[in-house]
């Protein structure tokens, strides 16, 4: 029987748990989380984005087939005219102008989680790169979609935050979602057991590495 994506979270459900359920997540969810916090993060994610388009771009100079350039291109356009799209006019809302935004530095923990993955593709294959890849677009779509069954969550206008939650819900990005998944299932069938656990490793590094930086959200530290 071959492996799906489902193995790469059984593998590191831990680190996946408290990645999907950070305090930065339940702060966001319950509208309860300082702004400062949520303002310091959606500055650097907006340098995240960046790097994660070049990793795309990477993903597409890798790829040997049309079907895995047009499976590299379509995650490029999620991240470029969904995701960052929406970011900016996101901090222009929140008082971040475009200016701000190209004169900010950059906190270590963004340098470390975009680094490693463009990193890991580097020197990796299109596998390697896709699975450092993952936790960035399937969880935050399993962000939404967790934050969504949740009692906790404020829905509308009486949160701050419900902008974020409804863009991780929106249909372009599960849509994203949804063909990564559909994508690494593919992959992940063919692999043996030695090299799922090379990818299970990577796997686990970039969770952490996303779990490092909602902490340096919630930390405001550059
Ligand atoms: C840090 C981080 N991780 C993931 C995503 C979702 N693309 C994001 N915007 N920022």
């Amino acid at each position: 029987m071959g492996y799906r994506f489902d193995d790469l979270t059984t593998a590191c459900r831990d680190d996946w748990r408290a990645y999907i359920e950070h305090d930065f997540v339940r702060g966001l969810g319950a509208g309860t989380l300082d702004r400062g916090a949520f303002r310091h993060y959606l500055q650097q994610d907006y340098l995240f984005l960046i790097h994660f388009a070049r990793a795309f771009a990477l993903a597409a100079y890798k790829s040997r087939s049309l079907a895995d350039l047009r499976h590299a291109h379509e995650g490029l356009k999620a991240i470029l005219d969904v995701e960052l799209d929406l970011h900016v006019g996101y901090c222009r809302d929140w008082g971040i102008s475009e200016d701000d935004l190209a004169r900010l530095p950059e906190a270590r923990a963004t340098l470390a989680y975009t680094r490693y993955v463009l990193d890991t593709g580097n020197r990796g294959d299109l596998l390697d790169l896709h699975v450092a890849l993952a936790p960035c677009l399937v969880g935050y779509g399993e962000i939404a979609n967790w934050l969504s069954a949740q009692s906790f969550t404020q829905r509308g206008e009486a949160n701050p935050f419900e902008a974020w939650i409804a863009m991780y819900e929106s249909d372009d990005f599960q849509g994203a979602m949804r063909a990564e998944l559909d994508w690494l299932d593919a992959r992940l069938a063919d692999v043996t057991p030695a090299r799922f656990n090379e990818l299970a490793t990577i796997f686990r590094d970039a969770t952490r590495l996303e779990i490092d930086f909602w902490q340096m959200g919630l930390d405001q530290r550059l």
